[in-house]
């Protein structure tokens, strides 16, 4: 699915804040794209205003249509930022509810007895090896470590095959190596894909790198050096080429 605004304003209007500002940008369907910026720039919510959680003024349309539309959130999977997982839940449930939109109470009987749908098991568990974290499965979600669940949100947001993939800073606590498999993971989805991020060394591995600040888009281009980084965070990033001036 392709995601185009224009003019796209998200204001916070309790405290004054307009955290996306008149953003003008078009992400093709398939395309891949690192969003970059400051804390604070906006990322998060404009990565919520294209999943329709939030607010929005100007033209924002997700595969042609409003992003509350049912088919278009059905179709969209999104990591968030944080850890937001059942923590009570197993990991294998908690994976599984990113299929849930259309289950029976039968359905949600089954998953809470451990089976997993039959549409679905190969790929939970070919995921899951992948990801490393086929032995968490049983496991309650508590009782993992922050990057295994981390990848348990991964599989959720992939399980369902979206079109379209947000994930905010989905490598965010993972050490190097599963970081390369989670973003392979995301990579290999065959989704429209927005990865917010401020691992500089993880978006030049992207051909697209969008970035926000104060809101505003400062960058849209095909690839990030040390000078255009500095641009974005306003100086002071340390320099990724070595020798670089
Ligand atoms: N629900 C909210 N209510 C009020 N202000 C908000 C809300 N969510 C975000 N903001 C404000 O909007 C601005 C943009 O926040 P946002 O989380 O989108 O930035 P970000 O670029 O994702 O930051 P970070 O890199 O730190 O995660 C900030 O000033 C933030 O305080």
């Amino acid at each position: 699915m392709d995601v185009r605004t224009r003019g796209l304003t998200v204001e916070f209007a309790g405290r004054g804040v307009r955290a996306v500002d008149h953003l003008t940008v078009s992400v093709e369907d398939g395309e891949q794209v690192a969003l970059l910026g400051p804390s604070g720039s906006g990322k998060t919510t404009l990565l919520r205003a294209v999943l329709g959680a939030v607010a929005v003024s100007g033209r924002l349309r997700v595969g042609g249509h409003d992003p509350r539309d049912r088919r278009v959130r059905r179709a969209t999977g999104f990591v968030r930022q944080g850890d937001d997982l059942v923590l009570g839940l197993s990991a294998r449930l908690n994976a599984l509810t990113g299929t849930a939109a259309g289950w029976r109470a039968r359905d949600w009987a089954a998953a809470c007895a451990g089976r997993v749908p039959a549409p679905h098991a190969e790929r939970l568990a070919e995921l899951a090896e992948a990801l490393g974290v086929a032995d968490c499965l049983p496991a309650r979600a508590a009782d993992l470590s922050g990057g295994q669940r981390k990848r348990i949100s991964l599989i959720r947001a992939l399980l369902p095959r979206p079109s379209l993939l947000l994930a905010d800073e989905p490598t965010n606590g993972l050490d190097p190596v599963t970081a390369g498999t989670a973003m392979e993971a995301l990579r290999s989805a065959g989704a429209t894909l927005i990865v917010s991020t401020h691992d500089l060394a993880l978006a030049r591995h992207f051909s697209r790198v969008i970035a926000l600040r104060g809101g505003r888009l400062v960058h849209d281009g095909s690839y990030i050096d040390d000078r255009t980084a500095a641009a974005i965070y306003g100086g002071g990033v340390p320099r990724m080429t070595p020798g670089a001036t």
